[in-house]
């Protein structure tokens, strides 16, 4: 059998893997270099307690040349920078500074090859704390490196710690020149426990150092909202998990986030910061808040620049999601005022909330602003009025009863709010009924008695001219402040075959077998025969006139068009034939009012 050899790593390629694939910017190789500092100081923490440590940075432009990071941390002997350094994907760090699971400390391996991505070679000077002679470690982007002891005035010169130091290609100057350091050192690592110091220009140490506000006092917190949302939020929840170290605020938005964007989500590890916009930390009810957090027992992947999607995860998005949850009750219970103006924006989560937790809808539903026939109204105030609700499950047939109906009707149509509807009636706190258009046509006020007989007679004859409309039946009624000569009400079942005959002309064959198998079950089921009315209205003096219109073919015209533009003024969907009658009947009215003879489709040359 063979001999098994090792694979060969091909650093520069591994360096070009990590730029372009793993990491979103080659800018973070500063974050990655500051956290090993951290984390060895964290590390010489464990062993000397109470030790406050030091994170130094000197851009190149300050350094003559040379970025340098030092640290006065745990430091290396010349064995472990010759086994930790030069070993690729493998963190030593845990098993050499024998530190517990919950720690932030570097567990991929590949931390320091990101210095690689600035520069071709990369010094690291150590001195162990363990009391070993320091060490100078050079590793070159060819794939090489050097380790050595120091002695000597080198030697004398180099402090317990580490400090690593890169000269910067020049493609990559401008990434390790003063600026750009102290934006990344301020965006990545402001929020660090340790002491972290920038050399400003003049060689002045600067520190990078901000108390985050997200963990400050009640205005402390407030203030940070403000800066983060760049409005004032409507609230600043305190969040604590506990189980995963997790401190922050959560932050309830002032206005509904457009569509497809989310909201921040900055997330902190041991306050270095992973994302602005990391996911996985809210449920998905809860797209009303932004979040600002800090967390020891989250863990990232291997990019540092989003977290592992693990069991941790989970129970920090559970924790966000009880102290939201607890905010809205308690602010349902003490503020009412509030939880209105809470409702009025984020409606929507509202309703999710309410729908996925039964405990609270209680509270919730309310709050809740619903439109009705009579304009929006509070939920709160139709459940005390003790009548019934009645609402239609559609916005098509909200759209047909609103004008028809006096009583309050609730439109249901829009996202959850059918489903919110049957909530009510499930929890007792009034019985709700999806209103049949259909009847409330039927209710609507006959033609006075001496009228009926003609009212009567109009109806049949109109529905004589209306044989090919499946379904359609025709009425005369009193409509109330109707202007229109006729409304034509379809139910939903009628609805639904529309939509399906529009789907069919513009969809393909298999589209079409698809849709014919559906109208085949609807049918079969027969539970709700697709019926709709044309409603004339006998308060409209041409209706009345209709009435006494002798002539069939007149009449037939005019009901097929009162039905289009009863069509057209319900909003509902035209069809081509509807088009068709249309373009038919205006022409036939003008070569009638023209006086000429014989109906049909009038021909250009009809005007000859
Ligand atoms: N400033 C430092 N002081 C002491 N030891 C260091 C320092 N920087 C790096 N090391 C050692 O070198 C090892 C390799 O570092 P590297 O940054 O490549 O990976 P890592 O930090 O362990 O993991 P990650 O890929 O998550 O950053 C570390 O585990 C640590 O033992």
């Amino acid at each position: 059998m063979a001999a098994p050899e090792r694979f060969q790593v091909d650093l520069a390629g591994v360096v070009d893997l990590l730029g372009r694939s793993l990491y979103s910017s080659p800018r973070v190789y500063l974050r990655e270099l500051i956290q090993n500092a951290a984390d060895a100081i964290r590390a010489r923490t464990e062993v000397e307690h109470g030790f406050q440590g030091t994170v130094a940075i000197t851009p190149a432009d300050v350094g003559e040349g040379m970025l340098v990071i030092q640290d006065d941390g745990i430091g290396l002997t010349s064995q472990e920078a010759r086994e930790l350094l030069s070993t690729v994907g493998r963190s030593s760090k845990r098993d050499l500074f024998d530190l517990p699971r919950t720690d932030r400390l570097g567990r991929f391996g590949v931390g320091l090859l990101s210095a690689f991505m600035i520069g071709d070679e990369v010094q690291v000077r150590s001195r162990s704390l363990g009391g070993a002679p320091p060490c100078l470690w050079v590793g070159r982007s060819d794939g090489t490196f050097t380790v050595r002891e120091l002695d000597g005035p080198d030697a004398a010169a180099v402090a317990v710690g580490s400090m690593v130091s890169v000269r910067p290609r020049a493609d990559a100057a401008v990434m390790a020149a003063s600026a750009s350091v102290r934006t990344s050192a301020a965006r990545f690592a402001s929020h660090l426990p340790e002491a972290l110091l920038l050399a400003d220009p003049s060689g002045r140490w600067v520190s990078i150092n901000e108390t985050p506000g997200f963990l400050g006092d009640e205005v402390a917190r407030r203030l940070y909202g403000e800066e983060l949302l760049g409005a004032v939020p409507l609230a600043a929840i305190p969040i604590t998990v506990a189980a995963t170290g997790t401190r922050g605020t959560a932050y309830v938005l002032p206005t509904p986030p457009p569509p497809g964007t989310a909201a921040p989500a900055l997330c902190h590890l041991g306050g270095m910061l992973v994302g602005s916009r990391v996911t996985g930390l809210l449920p998905d009810w809860a797209f009303f808040a932004a979040l600002a957090l800090d967390s020891t027992g989250l863990n990232p992947t291997a990019s540092r620049e989003a977290l592992v999607d693990d069991d941790a995860l989970a129970v920090t998005r559970e924790g966000i999601g009880t102290a939201l949850r607890e905010w809205i009750r308690q602010t349902a219970i003490a503020d009412p005022a509030r939880l209105r103006v809470f409702a009025a924006v984020h409606g929507l989560a509202l309703r999710q909330l309410a729908l996925s937790d039964p405990e609270l809808a209680g509270v919730l539903l309310p709050a809740l602003v619903v439109p009705t026939s009579h304009g929006e109204r509070r939920l709160g105030d139709l459940l005390a009025s003790g009548e019934p609700l009645r609402y239609t499950p559609t916005v098509d047939e909200f759209r047909q009863v609103a004008p028809l109906s006096a009583e309050l009707v609730i439109n249901a149509g829009h996202a959850y709010d059918e489903a919110i509807m049957r909530l009510v009636d499930r929890l007792g706190l009034a019985r709700t009924e999806p209103v049949d258009v259909i009847a409330i046509v039927d209710a609507l006020e006959r033609p006075p008695e001496q009228d009926a007989e003609s009212a009567r007679s109009l109806a049949r004859r109109a529905a004589a001219t209306l044989v090919d409309r499946e379904g359609v039946s025709v009425d005369v009624r009193v409509v109330p402040g109707g202007r229109m000569p006729a409304v034509f009400v379809q139910d939903s079942a009628m609805l639904r075959a529309a939509d399906r005959r529009r789907a069919r002309a513009e969809g393909d064959a298999l589209w079409a077998q698809v849709l014919d198998a559906v109208d085949e079950a609807e049918r079969r089921d027969g539970a709700d025969h697709p019926t709709a009315r044309l409603c004339l209205d006998w308060s409209n003096e041409a209706v009345r006139a209709l009435a006494r219109l002798e002539d069939d073919a007149v009449l037939a015209r005019a009901i097929r068009l009162m039905l289009v533009t009863a069509l057209l003024a319900g909003h509902h969907p035209v069809e081509g034939r509807d088009r068709q009658e249309l373009t038919d009947a205006v022409s036939e009215l003008v070569a009638l009012s023209v006086g000429l003879s014989g109906f049909g489709v009038v021909r250009p040359e009809d005007f000859a």
